[in-house]
């Protein structure tokens, strides 16, 4: 089997895999999530009097999910592997079983998880310094799926995914192309920074380990400043898929870069492991104030605590340390208390939804429930929708065109083609509650157009 072949069974079918992980956890207290308060021009008379008649609201946050998965039924990578190598990838398809109930969309919400440090870099007066908190976010990014070593849901064309947390930030992702598959972001904070991005996402599979990374350059703007920050996170790797006890590891370095002033830049080296567990975790970076001259250093590690150090007056500070895991989390697909809510539809949030969004989806809410046989039935009905949209698209010459995200020449980047938000989710359609743009993805029925055209195709 090819290389290329190889990495499309990652993509197409639903591989999975149940790594087993040693950590030490931390104490810290937890941060609000959801609030009933999901519009903050409107009051909470109005936002209640959205519920049915007699529903009392659902709390805000949860701190479990509604279904327990036993993680002693491990799985190896390689039986999944052995038995679809010669079968024709289309056809390969593994139960949704090994599925975990979040998607891409929602995983990608971990950027910007502990946001605090982001506010701080709006706030910050020197622009060496600003960088640096930039640089540190890179660091642990990747923190909240240590331990989640389980494929998420490719989300369908047209799929979007909101989160809004009140005087924080605002989040909002569509998915632009299916395969293969393109994502777009914009994370807006209150405080005046945006992180946007569109992900090309790239899977690489060489020497047991498999590697995600996004082909296209990302951002971070700071507004006050009038900056614009070109990021480079670093590419996630499972490592020891074939033989060994496998695990989750940045792979490779990170860079970030002010594009205003080229000078000021932040490279960070993540350790590869190596025999003493001491080794493992770690990071560490530098930012420059000019070419060669260091100015800070970053150090620590990504799954635990990060450590700033200012190199003129030798002071080191923490600034960033894990929030502890939930109770159960073996349980929970080793997902954090911040992953945990990304799927949780409170009844107060339900009227404010989109019908694209991610949380409606069908397949997803009853694998999360434990009903393993829903779930495969209508992540199949889901999927066989999506293909009879595309044959009819196809066969008309309909383009897909994203509806909150517009093709964006991108200065810095020309040859590629990026999206960029078009502000119209937020400002326009949730306010309003209107949304006869958003396709039709989780219905029992085909789009009209759709079922006529079938019904021709089959005569
Ligand atoms: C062998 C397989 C089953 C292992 C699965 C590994 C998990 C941890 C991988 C699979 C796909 C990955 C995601 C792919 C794309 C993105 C978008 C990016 O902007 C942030 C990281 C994020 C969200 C990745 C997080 C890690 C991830 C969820």
């Amino acid at each position: 089997m090819l290389l290329e072949e190889l990495e499309d069974v990652f993509h197409d079918a639903h591989d999975h895999l149940v790594l087993s992980f040693t950590n030490t956890l931390l104490q810290r207290p937890q941060q609000p999530f959801h609030s009933i308060l999901q519009e903050e021009s409107k009051s909470t008379d109005y936002q209640l009097s959205l519920l049915p008649p007699g529903e009392i609201p659902d709390p805000p946050i949860r701190d479990k999910l509604p279904f327990f998965k036993d993680p002693k039924i491990k799985i190896s990578f390689w039986a999944v592997l052995k038995d679809s190598i010669h079968k024709e990838i289309s056809k390969i398809s593994v139960p949704v079983y090994f599925n975990s109930p979040l998607n891409i969309l929602q995983a990608a919400v971990q950027n910007v998880a502990y946001s605090d440090i982001y506010d701080e870099a709006v706030r910050e007066q020197d622009p060496v310094r600003r960088c640096a908190l930039i640089a540190a976010n890179l660091c642990y990014q990747q923190s909240d799926v240590e331990k989640f070593p389980s494929k998420p849901f490719n989300p369908l064309l047209g799929e979007t995914y909101e989160l809004v947390v009140p005087g924080k930030y605002k989040v909002i992702s569509e998915q632009i192309v299916h395969h293969p598959p393109v994502h777009a972001y914009h994370f807006q904070g209150d405080s005046g920074w945006t992180r946007f991005y569109t992900n090309k996402l790239k899977t690489k599979f060489a020497r047991g380990t498999l590697a995600f990374f996004n082909q296209l350059k990302e951002y971070v703007e700071l507004l006050p400043h009038n900056e614009i920050y070109q990021i480079k996170p670093s590419a996630i790797g499972i490592h020891n898929l074939i033989i060994g006890s496998p695990y989750l590891e940045p792979d490779t370095k990170a860079y970030v870069k002010n594009l205003k002033n080229p000078d000021i830049h932040a490279e960070i080296d993540f350790h590869k492991r190596g025999w003493s567990q001491e080794s493992y975790y770690k990071v560490s970076g530098n930012v420059y104030s000019s070419p060669g001259v260091i100015a800070y250093k970053l150090d620590g590690k990504w799954n635990h605590s990060i450590y700033l150090t200012d190199i003129r007056t030798g002071l080191r500070s923490c600034i960033w340390t894990k929030e502890p895991y939930p109770e159960n989390w073996e349980y929970m697909y080793g997902m954090t208390h911040f992953m945990l809510n990304l799927n949780y539809l409170p009844n107060t949030l339900r009227p404010w939804l989109p019908p694209t969004d991610t949380r409606l989806r069908p397949d997803q809410r009853a694998l999360e429930n434990g009903d393993f046989k829903m779930a495969a039935s209508e992540k199949n009905r889901l999927e066989e929708k999506q293909r009879a949209v595309r044959r009819y698209k196809e066969k008309n010459g309909i383009e897909h065109k994203p509806v909150y995200f517009d093709e964006w020449k991108n200065p810095d980047d020309p040859e590629n083609i990026y999206y960029k938000y078009n502000g119209t989710y937020f400002e326009r359609d949730r306010k309003e509650r209107k949304w006869d743009r958003c396709p039709d993805l989780f219905s029992e029925q085909l789009p009209p157009e759709v079922e006529e055209f079938e019904r021709k195709q089959k005569k």
